[in-house]
C-alpha cells in the first residue's frame, strides 16, 4: 500500500444514441479530454473524509446525491479490506449534471485511485466492475455507455448487452460542445421514458428503433467522411429526442442558434432536459465562430474537438 493514491478520468461525449441505447440500439461516445476529474487518496487520522466541489466533511454525513460515490466506496473499502479512515479528495472540472458523465467519471477516477493506493493495477475490466455499482445508484437503468466510454481511451460504438468496440472517429469535421449552464436530470429523464414505454409501447419502441437506425447511418457517414450526412442524422435524432420529452427550451435555443450559424447538425448529448448540446462545424474556423456565437446566445461553457485528428486520453 502506497502512503496516497491518484486517479484520474475524462468526461464523455455522446455522438448519437443516447436514450435509445437503453434500449438495446447502438450508440457512439468518446471520452472527452477537454474535462476531467482527479481523485487522491490517504489515510486519516480520526474517520473518513471527503472534500469535493459537491460536499466536504465525514463520510458518514456525505448527502444523498453522493449516494453513488459512498456506494462505490463501500464497495472497494469491502474488497481491499482497507482498515483505516481515509482523506479523499476530488478535483473536477467537468459540469456535474451536464450529460458529460460526471457521474460515471468520479467513480472511475475513485477506483483507479484506490487501486493506484493499493498498488493494484486498475484494468478496465475491474474497474467497470466497480464503477457499474456506482452507474445502477446514479442512474437507475444505465445502458453502461458512460462507465464503458470513461474507462476506456478511444471513442466507441456501444450496445447494450453485446459490449462495445473501438470506432475511429476519422471525419474532417469539429464538434462544438456548449453547455447550457442547466443541470440536466439523466435519471428522471431515464424514468419517464420507461412510462412512456408503458403507455404507448408501440409508438415508444418504434421511435427507439429509428434512433438506432440514425446511430447506424451516422456510423456509416463518418467511415465514409460525409460530414452532411452526419449532421443530417443528428438533427433527426434530436427530432426524436424532444418528441421524446428529453429536450428543454435552452437546449432548443442553443440548438436553433447553431443551425441558423451554418453547423452541419446539432442535437443534445447525454441524458438532456438541460446539459449540453453539440454542433457539427464544417471547419475549424466556423467551429470557433460558433462557439462565441453559442456564448453570445447564452451558453455558460463551450468547447471544440477535431473529429479528424482525434486525441486520444
Ligand atoms: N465534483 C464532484 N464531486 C463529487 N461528486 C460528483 C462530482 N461531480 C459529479 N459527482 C457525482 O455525480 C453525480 C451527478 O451525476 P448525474 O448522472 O446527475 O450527472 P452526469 O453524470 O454529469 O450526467 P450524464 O449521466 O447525463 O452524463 C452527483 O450527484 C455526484 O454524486
Ligand atoms: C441517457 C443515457 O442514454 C446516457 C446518459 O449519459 C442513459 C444511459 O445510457 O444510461
Amino acid at each position: 500500500m502506497k502512503s496516497i493514491g491518484t486517479g484520474y478520468a475524462s468526461g464523455k461525449i455522446i455522438l448519437m444514441g443516447e436514450h435509445s441505447v437503453v434500449y438495446g440500439e447502438p450508440a457512439i461516445a468518446f471520452p472527452f479530454s477537454g474535462t476531467g476529474i482527479q481523485a487522491t487518496i490517504r489515510a486519516n487520522k480520526i474517520e473518513s473524509w471527503i472534500e469535493s466541489s459537491f460536499f466536504h466533511g465525514p463520510l458518514s454525513e456525505a448527502p444523498n446525491t453522493m449516494r453513488n460515490v459512498t456506494v462505490l466506496l463501500w464497495y472497494l473499502v469491502k474488497h481491499f479490506k482497507i482498515p483505516e479512515p481515509f482523506y479523499l479528495k476530488i478535483e473536477s472540472s467537468i459540469p456535474a449534471e451536464r450529460g458529460m458523465g460526471s457521474s460515471a467519471a468520479v467513480a472511475v477516477a475513485i477506483t483507479r485511485a484506490v487501486f493506484d493506493w493499493m498498488e493494484e493495477p486498475a484494468t478496465q475490466d475491474k474497474v467497470l466492475h466497480f464503477v457499474n455499482q456506482a452507474e445502477a445508484v446514479a442512474h437507475g437503468n444505465p445502458s453502461g455507455i458512460d462507465a464503458t466510454t470513461i474507462s476506456g481511451t478511444e471513442p466507441i460504438l456501444y450496445q447494450k448487452g453485446i459490449g462495445f468496440q473501438p470506432f475511429q472517429l476519422n471525419m474532417d469535421a469539429f464538434l462544438v460542445v456548449a453547455d447550457t449552464g442547466v443541470k440536466g436530470q439523466t435519471r428522471k429523464a431515464v424514468k419517464d421514458i420507461a412510462k412512456l414505454m408503458e403507455l404507448r409501447p408501440y409508438e415508444t419502441n418504434k421511435q427507439m428503433r429509428t434512433l438506432g437506425k440514425l446511430t447506424s447511418q451516422a456510423q456509416k457517414a463518418i467511415l465514409q467522411n460525409r460530414p452532411q450526412i452526419l449532421g443530417d442524422c443528428m438533427n433527426q435524432a434530436q427530432g426524436l429526442l424532444r418528441l421524446l420529452g428529453t429536450s428543454n427550451r435552452h437546449l432548443d435555443h442553443l440548438i436553433e442558434t447553431a443551425l441558423e450559424n451554418h453547423a452541419l447538425g446539432a442535437k443534445l448529448t447525454g441524458g438532456g432536459r438541460g446539459g449540453c448540446m453539440i454542433a457539427l462545424a464544417e471547419n475549424e474556423t466556423s467551429g470557433r465562430q460558433l462557439q462565441q456565437i453559442l456564448l453570445d446566445a447564452g451558453a455558460r461553457n463551450t468547447w471544440i474537438e477535431g473529429l479528424g485528428v482525434y486525441a486520444h486520453v
